[in-house]
């Protein structure tokens, strides 16, 4: 018999396979991790865009959640596109029903690359006040840690004010990604546990093939939860683990490809590294 860690992701399908569910299952399965999957909507969705966004009805959501909670303890949740306060206010209610607050990250999905609307306007307040209080850690980009805080982050001492903002939100851990400042050669992303600020970053990577990094990292963050890894070990290896994925992206479709999932998973075997 084996034994095996579990991962939940709560988010939405990308029919293109390089973001949502897609590319969190596929995380979980690099890292060793059984993945599983409550799914809050369907999109129509390639390289190009978003072309259809088909939400499921919240009673679906908690079924799902119900199916899981009732029979396959997850280690670690990840949350993604969660689309609507009628969703929101359904998983926040299964988190506390099944007592998952201490192994949930939030990734607070709003808008795909291409513009495309993920999160409604009419569902960042549910996000602010049902979830976020429940959760261990959140994953903003920088436009999305703007729209939660409401002000402007330019400067390193913006991130810093942003995080701690977020840290009154709720969440033990903030992890702030700083993909969307194109300023520097880095890309830099901070981690703050409510004392310390942890900056780490890496090259930035000149290419238009970055669909689903956000979905990628925070996968990568939830797989090393549930194997038990601590916070910052898990970031530190989510950062390997998009870097790797992001050098090695898929030059697939006419648009944005997918980053390359088996990247890391293939540098550590050719090195003889344990993942
Ligand atoms: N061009 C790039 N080169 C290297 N790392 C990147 C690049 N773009 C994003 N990243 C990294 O990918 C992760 C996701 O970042 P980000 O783009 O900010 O989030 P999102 O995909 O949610 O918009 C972060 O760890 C970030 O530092
Ligand atoms: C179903 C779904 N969920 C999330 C994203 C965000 O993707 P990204 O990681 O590129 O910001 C997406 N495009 N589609």
């Amino acid at each position: 018999m084996t034994s095996i860690r579990k991962a939940l992701t709560i988010a939405g399908s990308d029919s293109g396979g390089g973001a949502g569910i897609q590319a969190d299952l596929k995380t979980f399965q690099e890292l060793g991790v059984y993945g599983m999957s409550a799914l809050t909507a369907l999109t129509a969705q390639n390289t190009l865009g978003v072309q259809g966004v088909y939400p499921m009805e919240p009673e679906t959501v908690a079924a799902q959640l119900d199916s899981i909670g009732s029979d396959l303890p997850p280690d670690a949740i990840k949350t993604g596109m969660l689309f609507s306060s009628d969703i929101i206010r359904v998983v926040a209610g299964k988190v506390q029903q099944y007592g998952w607050q201490q192994k949930l990250v939030i990734d607070p999905v709003m808008v795909a690359k291409g513009g495309s609307q993920l999160l409604l306007q009419e569902a960042v307040q549910a996000l602010i006040t049902s979830l976020l209080p429940l959760s261990l850690a959140i994953t903003p980009n920088l436009p999305e840690a703007e729209m939660l805080t409401g002000m402007t982050i330019e400067s390193r001492e913006d991130r810093e004010q942003a995080a701690r903002l977020l840290h009154q939100m709720g969440p033990e851990y903030i992890i702030l990604k700083g993909g969307h400042d194109s300023s520097g050669d880095e890309a830099v992303d901070l981690l703050y546990d409510g004392r310390e600020f942890q900056y780490m970053s890496s090259p930035r990577i000149a290419t238009k093939h970055t669909h689903g990094t956000g979905c990628t990292f925070s996968a990568a963050v939830t797989a090393c939860l549930a194997l038990g890894r601590s916070m910052p070990e898990a970031v530190h290896t989510a950062k390997a683990f998009i870097q790797a994925a992001i050098e090695d992206s898929l030059n697939i479709g006419a648009g944005q490809g997918p980053t390359n999932h088996f990247a890391y998973g293939n540098r550590m075997r050719s090195r003889g590294i344990p993942l």
